[in-house]
């Protein structure tokens, strides 16, 4: 990948270099400047030769996701035997000829696709088959992920921000953070926001107004068929008037059924139809997690992201939780304290904290082998 150099695009009419040290924007020139005279960050996918990372690296490398004046150097993690598929992906990337993508490596070295990265996206593992349950893959994935947890450990930067998308996701990337001593617990998380992003459109399509319309829809817990998505505290802006989801939709019945089963076992439904496992969802709700994890949560409103429990809302410490939560523009994030949990939205909330608690006692198990 040829490397940018500022001098290339630099303005002749503008001032001289060393008076440039401060960016700044005058017209299409400029803008390339400042694009150029910005660090790459590093950021590592994995699983980078599957069917999600397929999307997601488009995305990366085009700047959906780190802004269109952040250059990347991309690290493409993946198992040996892709490693042919992988230069196919990398020859593609390339092909593209996108102006902020850097550097492209392709490897099967985790410590290679670690080193020194600024973000790491978990994807690669295992995934299930129809009539699996996504702990079905817990034996299999979460060894992976101790091996992952130990790499980062090593070589990734100490401020790196961990998403984890390979199932079973939360328990995965509580092992990773187990395995990866030296980097704060919260830096990991596990990818609860396509459960949030199907929740909002599903209330969206019934009210009758666009997905961005619809606003703080809660997933708790696991990333799983436990999960509870929750609109109790979620808000519908109609006719240019915002209010709550549930008045919205003025059917309990289906907020508290249909609703609930349909967000939990969405991705069967697509397993079931598509005989493949959400990919371009997936790949979306990855760049949504991180850009907000990046950029922060715009006033007043929310974003679901599993995170390491710190026994809010009495879930138990140590889970990596799906919680509500905001974040600043130092990457920093909060959860969101203080809403009432009614009595059905407790019961639910115990039930998925309850799986999480059994699937981390089997991933510890199958770590020791
Ligand atoms: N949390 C979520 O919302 C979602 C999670 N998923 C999960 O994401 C994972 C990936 O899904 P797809 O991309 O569709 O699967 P895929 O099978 O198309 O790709 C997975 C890739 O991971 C690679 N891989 C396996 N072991 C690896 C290792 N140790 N290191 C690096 N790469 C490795 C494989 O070689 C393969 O290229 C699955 O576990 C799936 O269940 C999928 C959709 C949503
Ligand atoms: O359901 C699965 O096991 C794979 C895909 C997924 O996690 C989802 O679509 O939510």
């Amino acid at each position: 990948m040829g490397q940018y150099t500022k001098d290339i695009y630099r303005d002749p009419s503008g001032p001289p270099a060393e008076a440039r040290e401060t960016p700044y924007i005058r017209n299409f020139e400029d803008t390339v400047n400042l694009i150029v005279s910005k660090e790459p960050i590093r950021v590592c996918v994995t699983g980078a030769a599957g069917q999600i990372a397929y999307s997601l690296l488009y995305s990366v490398a085009k700047g959906d996701v780190f802004g269109k004046d952040q250059p990347v150097n991309l690290l493409m993690l993946d198992i040996a035997p892709m490693m042919g598929v992988l230069e196919g992906v990398k020859m593609e990337l390339q092909d593209c000829a996108l102006p902020l993508l850097r550097e492209v490596v392709a490897t099967d070295d985790p410590e290679v696709g670690f080193k020194d990265c600024d973000v790491a996206m978990l994807v690669g593992a295992m995934p299930r088959r129809e009539g699996m349950e996504r702990k079905d893959l817990l034996a299999a994935n979460v060894k992976i992920f101790k091996v992952q947890g130990q790499a980062l450990d090593k070589v990734a930067k100490k401020t790196v921000k961990v998403v984890v998308v390979g199932n079973p996701a939360n328990t995965n990337a509580c092992i990773c953070a187990k395995y990866a001593q030296s980097i704060p617990r919260e830096n990991f998380s596990a990818l609860t926001r396509l459960d949030q992003n199907r929740a909002q459109a599903m209330v969206a399509e019934k009210v009758g107004v666009p997905a961005d319309a619809v606003k703080n829809c809660i997933i708790w817990g696991n990333h799983s068929s436990t999960q509870f998505p929750d609109v109790q505290h979620a808000t519908v802006e109609k006719n240019n008037q915002k209010m709550s989801v549930i008045e919205a939709v003025k059917d309990d019945n289906w907020v508290k059924n249909d609703f609930v089963k349909t967000v939990q076992t969405r991705g069967a439904a697509v397993i079931k139809a598509r005989k493949l496992s959400s990919a371009m969802s997936a790949a979306k709700a990855i760049v949504d997690h991180v850009r907000d994890w990046w950029f922060g949560t715009p006033e007043g409103t929310w974003v679901s992201m599993a995170v390491m429990s710190d026994g809010s809302y009495e879930t138990p410490e140590g889970l990596i939780y799906s919680f509500p939560v905001t974040i600043d523009s130092s990457h920093k994030y909060t959860i969101v304290q203080g809403l009432t949990i009614n009595d059905f939205a407790k019961e639910k909330m115990d039930i998925t904290a309850k799986e999480l608690q059994e699937e981390k006692a089997m991933a510890m198990e199958a770590c020791q082998d």
